[in-house]
């Protein structure tokens, strides 16, 4: 069931009720494969994912590399038509028979006019809930460093986040799906949210799959990595203790490392492809001697000279 709140249209969703029967597979997709539009090229090609639950996982790829779409798809926010396609959230579908304990949060929400309105976070917290979670909710309130009497109106954008961060986590979660949150938060708030995260999901053996470009200070917190590359997995989930030595051999690489690598090689194959005509070549057109339609638009419309 779905307790919707004002904020359920702006990337947060939170799935909550009793925990159902304790499925093998926390997080299971298969045969999964997804097009924005009837006539768009795939943005995720035949994806196959099964994450235990306990495990946390870190979604590694160029930007572009479908990580926002397999979350939203994981967090039932759009439905799968692909012949044969499963996403499973807990056992069941989550689509149809959305899974209780399930939590998205993207980075959308903080435009929302609605957090933004003049309004205390007392009161914002209070109005989602947080009177029902008080434990978690000051805890959070500590870890996060939140004045109760700040004005959503008045804050700043990490300070947004933040309130953001302990609205969407004070209901305990079995599966936390992250897009990017910890992007605009200071290194220590950010170090206390991962740990509090990772301390979270050994006690209560909850499930995270993290979309994130920042990889400082996250070296410790996944149990798994997995490499996304143009809409496809290259292989499947590596658990981040034996990958620790993949890809150097100087020595055990950082999650840095490896993600420096995996996008080196990411950009080789995409310019492989472009280079074999199936993908639009990016960058500058520079045999280009025929004016484009909007340079001879733009050119009538220039008075700066
Ligand atoms: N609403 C949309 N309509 C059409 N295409 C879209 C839409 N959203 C995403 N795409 C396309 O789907 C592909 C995957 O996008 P997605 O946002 O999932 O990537 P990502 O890995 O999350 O990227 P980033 O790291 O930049 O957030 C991209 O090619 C993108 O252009």
């Amino acid at each position: 069931m779905i307790n919707s709140t004002a904020f359920e249209g702006a990337l947060i969703i939170t799935y909550h009720m009793a925990a159902s029967a304790d499925p093998q597979w926390a997080i299971h997709a298969s045969r999964l494969t997804f097009r924005h539009g009837p006539n768009a090229p795939p943005s995720l090609l035949d994806i196959n994912l099964a994450l235990p639950p306990g495990s946390r996982t870190i979604l590694i790829g160029a930007n572009g590399a479908g990580k926002s779409t397999l979350l939203q798809l994981l967090a039932g926010k759009r439905l799968v038509t692909a012949e044969g396609a499963t996403v499973q959230v807990k056992g069941q579908d989550v689509f149809r028979n959305t899974p209780t304990g399930v939590t998205f949060l993207g980075t959308e929400w903080a435009m929302n006019p609605v957090v933004r309105g003049d309004i205390s976070v007392s009161a914002f917290l209070d109005s989602v809930g947080g009177y029902r979670h008080k434990e978690r909710r000051d805890l959070l309130l500590d870890i996060l460093d939140i004045d109760l009497d700040w004005r959503m109106h008045q804050i700043s954008d990490g300070e947004r986040r933040r309130v953001q961060l302990c609205f969407g986590l004070m209901v305990p979660w079995d599966v936390l799906l992250l897009d990017e949150v910890t992007v605009d938060l200071d290194v220590l708030v950010r170090n206390d949210l991962l740990t509090f995260l990772k301390e979270d999901s050994e006690r209560r053996k909850a499930t995270i799959l993290y979309a994130t470009h920042i990889f400082d200070g996250l070296s410790n917190f996944p149990t798994h990595i997995v490499h996304m590359q143009l809409g496809s997995f290259v292989q499947d989930p590596i658990p981040w203790a034996s990958s620790n030595s993949l890809s150097s051999s100087a020595g055990t690489s950082s999650l840095y490392d490896v993600a420096l690598q995996w996008l080196k090689e990411d950009r080789e194959k995409r310019r492989g492809l472009e280079a074999e005509g199936q993908k639009i070549a990016r960058g500058a057109r520079r045999n280009q001697t025929v004016p484009t339609d909007s340079e001879t638009f733009y050119r009538k419309y220039d008075y700066s000279h």
